[in-house]
């Protein structure tokens, strides 16, 4: 008889993001994203830092202060690196499985893309414009977004 607690395909999806999210080296948020086609299977990956050529050690990782000596306007954000990295042709239909609510900018690049489906852990910033606007964008341009349900197996996540 076969196993019967194997991963479902949201978990396994998901903890492919959360293993991304760990070579992120952002002290505060780390973020894993992992796009899948509508027939499962990885079409990309991604997490947030800083782009090709800006060394991790010398921008800045803070979050306060003056803004060109903060993370924000450097930072490639989990979401928009895995669309990045697709080397292939077709993304249309497919879905994200990303362990933080994408923001706005994040969404843009998802709806134009042709990513269908938006499944997230972590939605800590809901109450900010920019996922307020995420969510009105995915609205009107039918992208479906669905909180991810943990199995019953562990996940450590520092969000
Ligand atoms: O859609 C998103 C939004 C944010 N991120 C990244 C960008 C930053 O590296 C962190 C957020 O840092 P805080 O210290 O929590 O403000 O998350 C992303 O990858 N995708
Ligand atoms: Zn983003």
């Amino acid at each position: 008889m076969k196993r019967q607690d194997y991963l479902n395909w949201d978990s396994y999806f998901m903890g492919i993001a959360l293993l991304s999210s760990m070579r992120s080296k952002d002290p505060s948020t780390s973020v894993g994203a992992c796009i899948v086609s509508d027939d499962n299977k990885i079409l990309s990956l991604g997490y947030n830092g800083m782009p090709i050529g800006c060394s991790d050690d010398e921008y800045p990782w803070e979050r306060e202060g003056n803004p060109l000596d903060t993370k924000y306007l450097y930072v490639c954000h989990a979401e928009l690196n895995a669309l990045l990295n697709y080397s292939g042709t077709n993304m249309k239909g497919a879905k994200i499985y990303t362990t933080l609510f994408p923001c706005n900018e994040c969404t843009k690049a998802l709806i134009q893309s042709g990513i269908k489906e938006v499944i997230y852990m972590s939605d800590k910033y809901a109450d900010t414009d920019s996922v307020i606007a995420s969510k009105r964008m995915m609205d009107s341009a039918k992208i479906t977004y669905r909180s991810y349900q943990m199995c019953n197996k562990e996940f450590t996540l520092h969000l």
